[in-house]
């Protein structure tokens, strides 16, 4: 099975370390999700998520076009099944970056796949880079510290945990559990 699922805390740096595995790892192919929420500056629509309004989120719920979809911090997330489902046929190694209750929907749904725990190096470091991105606001932040810590919790759930010190590394880990070193 070439489905590797990549969740962690919000904030832990899962978006900088799928970007590393981007540029350094082209064999590597990373969905693009469906979002509700707004495109933060430099987000480009298609490229980290398909930018979309709650209606057209709906209808390809209704449709089934999700291979799973959940709420996070007020707005939804799915990811969509075609693409997915062409690469994984055509064998090539595929990365979903989710949060945890998308990742136990892929679980129940294709248990063969492999799932990997971003996991911050200590809970105030997890806080510092939360704070240091400079995109939300409190009320966002808090939020989602509410939401990492019980992201935070279910570690165990995972097969792999790589820890996320340095992104080259942690991007070098994931690939190694991937693909092989
Ligand atoms: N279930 C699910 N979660 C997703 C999907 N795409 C992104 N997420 C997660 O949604 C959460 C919020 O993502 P985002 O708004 O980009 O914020 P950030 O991860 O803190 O930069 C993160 O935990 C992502 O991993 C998806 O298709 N399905
Ligand atoms: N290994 C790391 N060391 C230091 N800072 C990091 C590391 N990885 C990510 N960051 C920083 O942490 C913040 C959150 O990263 P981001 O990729 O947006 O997290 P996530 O996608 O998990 O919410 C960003 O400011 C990012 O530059």
């Amino acid at each position: 099975m070439g489905l590797t699922v990549l969740s962690g805390p919000s904030g832990v740096g899962k978006g900088t370390v799928v970007a590393a595995v981007r540029e350094r790892h082209p064999e590597v192919w990373v969905s693009v999700s469906a979002t509700t929420r707004a495109p933060r500056p430099g987000e480009t629509d298609g490229v980290e998520y398909h930018f979309v309004d709650a209606e057209e989120f709906a209808r390809m719920v209704k449709a089934g076009e999700f291979v799973e979809h959940a709420m996070f911090a007020g707005h939804a997330y799915g990811t969509p099944r075609g693409p997915l489902r062409e690469r994984l046929a055509a064998g090539v190694p595929c990365l979903l970056e989710i949060e945890l209750l998308g990742a136990r929907q892929v679980r129940s749904a294709m248990p063969d796949a492999r799932f990997v725990f971003l996991a911050p190096p200590t809970f105030e470091e997890l806080v510092r880079r939360l704070t240091g991105r400079g995109t939300e606001s409190p009320e966002v932040i808090a939020r989602r510290l509410d939401r990492a810590r019980i992201e935070l919790a279910a570690e165990t759930e995972f097969d792999h945990v790589v820890v996320n010190d340095d992104v080259r590394a942690a991007a070098a880990r994931l690939v190694a559990l991937m693909i092989g070193s």
